[in-house]
């Protein structure tokens, strides 16, 4: 389901692909794929369709070339700025640009055109077909080339990109950097055809924005030659056995208990949020535990039971500890009671800071047998590992795995692509959300939700993927609506976590007819 693979074991496939077909089959098969694909995106050519087809030094290029000569035997017009050089191609690229030259399309000459940008810019044209590097980039992008992915970043038209946007990591999802640390440059493709596999990078950091929607070409590759992938993309299927309808005969005892911890002084509504998301996500009961003082009641979620932090026994409940608690002696306390309890425990916010500080209190993470789950954004995780959060954010999938390994948790890191890693290495990247959610408090709710999956008796990793999944999906809706991304607030989600997690629901009990 949804395998993704990091490009050292792409390169093991294609070799492995290679040996048992003729010279230069997968570049073809890469190339007319990529036509194709083409094709669907200009949907109804005409005499004014135009095609910028960039090709690059390496196979990408070839990729490239391979489509430009396809496209331009279709009677469409095509023009191919190529940046290579024709004595260091591979022999399956040089076959490829000899099949360009072949066609109708134009070649235009970089190194003989003063101007480029004007070249580019004087034509509207319907699409560009991004093959300057794929997965071969080790470094960022010749100076020659920055200007002209500018230019292309500026056009309004749909740009295809070949395998990867060029410039970016397909691991990581950076832009691949100059040595200097400067910001390198890439394409920002509407849409990205990549090929054999999935690749983590064009889903998480900067790989969302970059390669727009992603389509697999698996190339024809047969499925033995593919091993089993640590890496997939969250769906439901992934989540899928855990969606189960309530039986008539149940009670509020059957769904569990939530107590959501946190909420120093001025920071109760970390707590509220979180809480109110709980009980609206189908826990039994929620209690809202508060370091300082309790509110009475919560006047719009009158179902919540509101609590002094240290006057709860949450000794049977799904404990979510975090929001909003702020780092003083008294949320350690507090803190370290919780992970001393054999419940299930949701480490949001300051709880992971607190533990980022503290070798004990992380000793006593590892060591708990209780399942942990921890929902750390990239300057959490920073702390949690003793890194910066620029370090975090150069490898998410990599910080995820380490993360979940030294503390024995399941790990939600967040941001755009959000990580989920188990303890056992495996990963699942999050496809859906948008920057709606870069807001204060969608963090509690999302913990909020956590716990009350696990309070529902849901296993720590489905509970985590279904979390994550609803949490972007009612953010999308949302958007759909026109309720964001700008001024969306955190609150508004929670009615749209409970309708798509019962519409899931009801879904699953259908299919499962
Ligand atoms: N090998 C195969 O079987 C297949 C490869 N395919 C395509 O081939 C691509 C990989 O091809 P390559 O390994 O040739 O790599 P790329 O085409 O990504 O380009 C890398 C080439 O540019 C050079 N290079 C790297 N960084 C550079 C920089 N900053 N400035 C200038 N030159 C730089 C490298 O030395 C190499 O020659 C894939 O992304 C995919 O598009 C597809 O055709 C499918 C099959
Ligand atoms: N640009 C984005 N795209 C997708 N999801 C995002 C984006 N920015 C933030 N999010 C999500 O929003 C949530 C923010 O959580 P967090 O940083 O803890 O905020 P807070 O502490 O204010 O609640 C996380 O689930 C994160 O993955
Ligand atoms: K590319």
């Amino acid at each position: 389901m949804n395998p993704m693979y990091p490009i050292a074991q792409i390169r093991q496939i294609e070799q492995a692909a290679q040996a048992t077909l003729a010279p230069g089959t997968l570049m073809q098969r890469a190339g007319t794929a990529a036509a194709h694909a083409a094709l669907e995106l200009i949907k109804f050519p005409h005499q004014q369709t135009s095609i910028l087809v960039l090709a690059g030094p390496g196979d990408n290029g070839g990729d490239a070339l391979e489509s430009a000569a396809h496209l331009a035997q279709l009677g469409l017009s095509v023009s191919v700025l190529l940046h290579a050089d024709p004595d260091k191609q591979s022999v399956a690229a040089k076959q490829a640009l000899l099949r360009a030259q072949a066609s109708s399309a134009k070649f235009i000459d970089s190194s003989q055109t003063n101007d480029v940008d004007a070249v580019i810019t004087s034509t509207p044209w319907t699409l560009v077909i991004d093959g300057l590097f794929g997965i071969g980039l080790t470094r960022p992008l010749p100076d020659q080339l920055h200007q002209i992915v500018n230019t292309i970043n500026r056009l309004h038209c749909v740009v295809l990109a070949l395998d990867v946007p060029s410039g970016l990591d397909a691991d990581t999802g950076n832009i691949v950097d100059d040595q200097a640390g400067g910001r390198g440059v890439a394409v920002r493709a509407s849409h990205t055809i990549t090929f054999i596999a999935d690749k983590p990078g064009l889903h998480t950091c900067d790989g969302r924005d970059l390669a727009g929607q992603v389509q697999v070409a698996r190339l024809g590759i047969d499925h033995s030659l593919f091993p089993a992938s640590a890496i997939r993309l969250n769906h439901p299927d992934l989540f899928a056995a855990s969606l189960q309808q309530r039986k008539h005969n149940s009670h509020k005892g059957s769904f569990g208990d939530v107590a959501v911890i946190g909420g120093a002084l001025g920071m109760a509504g970390a707590v509220i949020l979180a809480a109110r998301t709980a009980a609206q996500c189908g826990a039994g009961r929620v209690f809202a535990a508060f370091l300082q003082d309790a509110p009475a009641y919560d006047s719009a979620q009158p179902e919540l039971m509101c609590r002094r932090a240290h006057e709860l026994d949450f000794s049977a409940m799904a404990v979510v500890i975090g929001p909003g608690l702020g780092t003083s002696a008294a949320a350690r306390d507090v803190l370290l009671h919780a992970l001393q309890a054999a419940t299930p425990l949701v480490l949001d916010a300051d709880a992971l800071n607190l533990i980022g500080a503290e070798s004990s209190l992380q000793k006593i993470v590892t060591q708990r047998q209780a399942v942990s789950l921890m929902t750390p954004h990239p300057l959490e995780a920073a702390r949690l590992l003793g890194k910066s959060g620029a370090a975090i954010q150069l490898d998410r999938v990599d910080a995820a795995r380490r993360l979940a390994a030294q503390y024995g948790s399941v790990v939600i890191l967040k941001g755009s692509g959000t990580v989920i890693a188990g303890v056992d290495g495996e990963i699942a990247i999050n496809p859906n959300g948008n920057a709606g959610l870069a807001t204060a408090g969608s963090g509690d709710v999302l913990a909020g939700l956590c716990g009350a999956l696990l309070a529902q008796g849901w296993p720590v990793w489905e509970a985590a993927l279904a979390a994550v999944w609803l949490h972007g999906a009612a953010a999308d809706t949302l958007v759909a609506q026109g309720i964001g991304a700008i001024g969306l607030t955190a609150g508004e989600l929670i009615p749209v976590l409970r309708s798509g997690l019962n519409r899931l629901t009801a879904e699953q009990a259908l299919l499962r007819r």
